[in-house]
This record gives structure tokens, C-alpha cells and sequence, in this order.
């Protein structure tokens, strides 16, 4: 059915090709005003899940749906959902704005938005040289600026970080974020989380085609399990005193500090005073984001057996219309607990609409015109 909100949903999707299971039962939602990072290693299925999204590949079963229907059946797909893919190929002789006008022809828009597009992603200067000799970083916008053509409701990008500089990446941070905000929707692949783990509020991890996490990256940061390490005059007695006031889970270190967790500085301190121990200091120690990610994902590598895989939505993914204030967010799957090594030791107001002008601003950026350098 379909339903306008600019959702997407992929229900038990898989794809095999010849023996290689590509993507396994995969399923998530991607709601409208959020940026979704979707993220795994090498291999592990993006790129087969976008193209079936995206109607370039037939899945083997299940469904991906925008708007609640396959990519096949929408009436005019450009001004719904704006892609860029990997190894997207440009005419090499043809400039960059007429590249950018055969698409528009193409979905009948008109030229002008050709020039806003090219001074939107910082391509004003070199619309006129042709795309052959553009960087990767350059390709890119290209992209970028062909997808936006049709002003769509959902933009998928394919690893757009890849070959920007940082400049470029900060840009597009502030872009998706602000996209996003006008309550339109982004799914970004990436096989680094540290790459687009500024620009994302959801997450959706896959390793081997199947689902590992599925839910707010707020909740999966909120999953690392954080610890105080202390520094007493006399470890013992702050061991035996934490243990009897029943604070946190205590475990001496070997250089003298108490590590604690679950437990936080003011309920330590407090059991320290009470039983008479000095205190030297205290330092507070989240386990890495990242480190998390690698060993969601780091089995795919090792060729040893999966952890077990977290309930990928349990419900299915609602393909009836629901309107974008009402909408429940995606069911997200509890994330798996902190890795086996954190335990063991001491481990370190309404955005403008970027289409009305060629300079757009990001809120809170007045004055930067759109993407500037690095070209
Ligand atoms: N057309 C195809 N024919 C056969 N196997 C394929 C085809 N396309 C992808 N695969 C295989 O499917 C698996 C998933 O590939 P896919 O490109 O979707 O992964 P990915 O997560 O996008 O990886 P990357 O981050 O490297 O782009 C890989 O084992 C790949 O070799």
C-alpha cells in the first residue's frame, strides 16, 4: 500500500546468489526524520540490500518497500527517494552540468535546479569541466547532486563518505541532518561506524546478510557498560568496604586501583568515606563504540561461529500508512552486552529548505555556502 510517509521497509529479505547466501532474512525500518546508518563489514550485504531496495536486484524472498511499495511500483521513483550506489559511472566527456540536465530532462525538471544542485554541493566552479576528470571526492558530489535532482522525500546513499575529505564529510553530516529534519528519511552504508557514527541517530548492523542490531545508536551506546577506576590509599579496604556496602561489582587491578562497576563516583566516594578509606582519585571509562561494532561484526572474519543473533524485529514491520507524528519507532532489537574484554581489564528552529537557494546553510552556519572546497 502506499502511504506517502517516506518510511522504508525491508521484511524477511534475502538473496542468494548461486551458493553465496548475499543477505540472509534481513529486517528493519527506516523512519522518516531520522538519519539510519547501515553498517557491516566487507561483504556482508549492503550493498545487495540498497540494490534490492532500489529495484536493481530481485530479491530471492522477502520485501524492501518505500512508501510501502517495491521501488518497481512507484509512480515517478526520482522524486521519491534519491540514491547514490557505488561505481556509479559518468560519461566521461560530458561536464558535470550536463550530466546533471540529462537527468533532469529525463524526470522533467527544470534546468535551473541543475545550477542549484551544482552550487549546493560545491560543483559551481567546475560544472563545466567534464566528469572524466573529476577526483573520487568530486564524483561524489556529482552523485550526490544527481540524486537530489528530483527534490525525493528518502535519499540511500552507498558509503557517500568514501573519498571525501574532511571538509566534504562535515558538510554532509550537517546536510543529512538537516534533510532528515524536514522529516524526509536517509539510510547511509558504511563499513566503518566511526564514519558516519556523528551523522546517524539509528543504526541497523549486519555481518554475513544477517541483522546483528537493530535500533537508536543512543541505546547502543547506552548499552556499553561504563566502570569507575579508583585510586585508594589501601585497595583491600576499599575492596572490602564497596563489597559490604554492596556498591557496584568490585575487581582489584594489578596497579593498586579498585575497578568499579555499575556503580557511580558519588555512591564509591560515599562507601570510601564511610569506611574511613582515602581516596586519590576516580576516573570514569566507557567501553569504545567502535570495539563494540568489531565484535558485532568480527566473526564474519574469523570464520568461527556467529554470536547468537539478536530477535530481529519480532512483529512485522508495519506495511499499513501511519502518519509520521504518530509512528511508533522501528522495534529495536536490545543490543548484546559489552564485549568480553571490557570486564577484564582497564581499556582505555526549522532548518531552510536546502532547495530554495544554490547556497544552502546549514541551521547555526549562516554564511557557509553550501559545499565549498575540496574540490
Ligand atoms: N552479482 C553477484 N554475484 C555473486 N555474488 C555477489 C554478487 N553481488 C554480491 N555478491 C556477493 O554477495 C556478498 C555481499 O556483497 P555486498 O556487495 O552486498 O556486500 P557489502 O556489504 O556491500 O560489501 P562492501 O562494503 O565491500 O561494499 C559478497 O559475498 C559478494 O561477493
Amino acid at each position: 500500500m502506499h502511504d506517502g510517509s517516506g518510511r522504508i521497509a525491508v521484511q524477511n529479505l534475502t538473496k542468494q546468489f548461486g551458493t553465496v547466501p548475499a543477505v540472509q532474512n534481513l529486517s528493519f525500518a527506516v523512519e522518516p526524520g531520522s538519519v539510519t546508518g547501515f553498517l557491516g563489514p566487507n561483504g556482508a550485504g549492503k550493498t545487495t540490500t540498497l540494490r534490492m531496495l532500489l529495484g536493481l536486484v530481485t530479491p530471492t524472498s522477502g520485501a524492501a518497500t518505500i512508501n510501502g511499495r517495491p521501488y518497481t511500483q512507484l509512480g515517478n521513483p526520482a522524486r521519491v527517494v534519491g540514491s547514490v550506489l557505488e561505481n556509479e559511472g559518468f560519461h566521461a566527456k560530458r561536464t558535470a552540468r550536463n550530466h546533471l540536465r540529462v537527468y533532469a530532462a529525463a524526470i522533467g525538471v527544470p534546468d535551473q535546479r541543475v545550477d542549484e544542485m551544482l552550487g549546493l554541493v560545491g560543483l559551481a566552479s567546475a560544472a563545466d569541466r567534464p566528469a572524466g576528470g573529476y577526483s573520487l571526492g568530486m564524483r561524489q558530489r556529482l552523485s550526490l547532486a544527481t540524486a537530489l535532482l528530483g527534490d525525493p522525500q528518502v535519499l540511500v546513499l552507498d558509503e557517500p563518505s568514501n573519498g571525501l575529505d574532511p571538509e566534504g564529510i562535515a558538510w554532509l553530516r550537517g546536510f543529512l541532518q538537516s534533510f532528515a529534519k524536514q522529516g524526509r528519511t536517509v539510510l547511509v552504508s558504511s563499513h566503518l561506524l566511526s564514519e558516519v557514527e556523528q551523522m546517524i541517530d539509528q543504526v541497523v548492523i549486519v555481518s554475513a546478510g544477517m541483522t546483528r542490531y537493530y535500533g537508536p545508536l543512543e541505546q547502543l551506546r547506552a548499552s556499553q557498560q561504563s566502570r569507575v577506576l579508583v585510586q585508594p590509599a589501601d585497595a583491600n579496604a576499599l575492596v572490602t568496604a564497596l563489597r559490604e556496602a554492596g556498591v557496584g561489582e568490585v575487581q582489584p587491578a594489578h596497579d593498586g586501583r579498585v575497578a568499579v562497576a555499575n556503580a557511580n563516583v558519588q555512591q564509591i566516594g560515599d562507601a570510601a568515606a564511610k569506611a574511613g578509606v582515602a581516596v586519590y582519585g576516580m576516573e570514569e571509562e566507557k567501553a569504545d563504540l567502535e570495539q563494540l561494532f568489531f565484535q558485532m561484526t568480527s566473526p564474519q572474519y574469523a570464520g568461527g561461529p556467529l554470536p547468537p543473533q539478536q530477535p530481529v524485529p519480532q512483529q512485522p514491520v508495519p506495511q499499513q500508512p501511519v502518519p509520521p507524528q504518530q509512528q511508533p519507532p522501528g522495534p529495536p532489537q536490545q543490543p548484546p552486552g559489552p564485549p568480553p574484554g571490557f570486564q577484564q581489564g582497564p581499556q582505555p528552529g526549522q532548518p531552510q529548505n536546502p532547495y530554495q537557494a544554490p547556497g544552502y546553510q546549514q541551521p547555526g552556519q549562516q554564511g557557509q555556502q553550501g559545499w565549498g572546497g575540496g574540490q
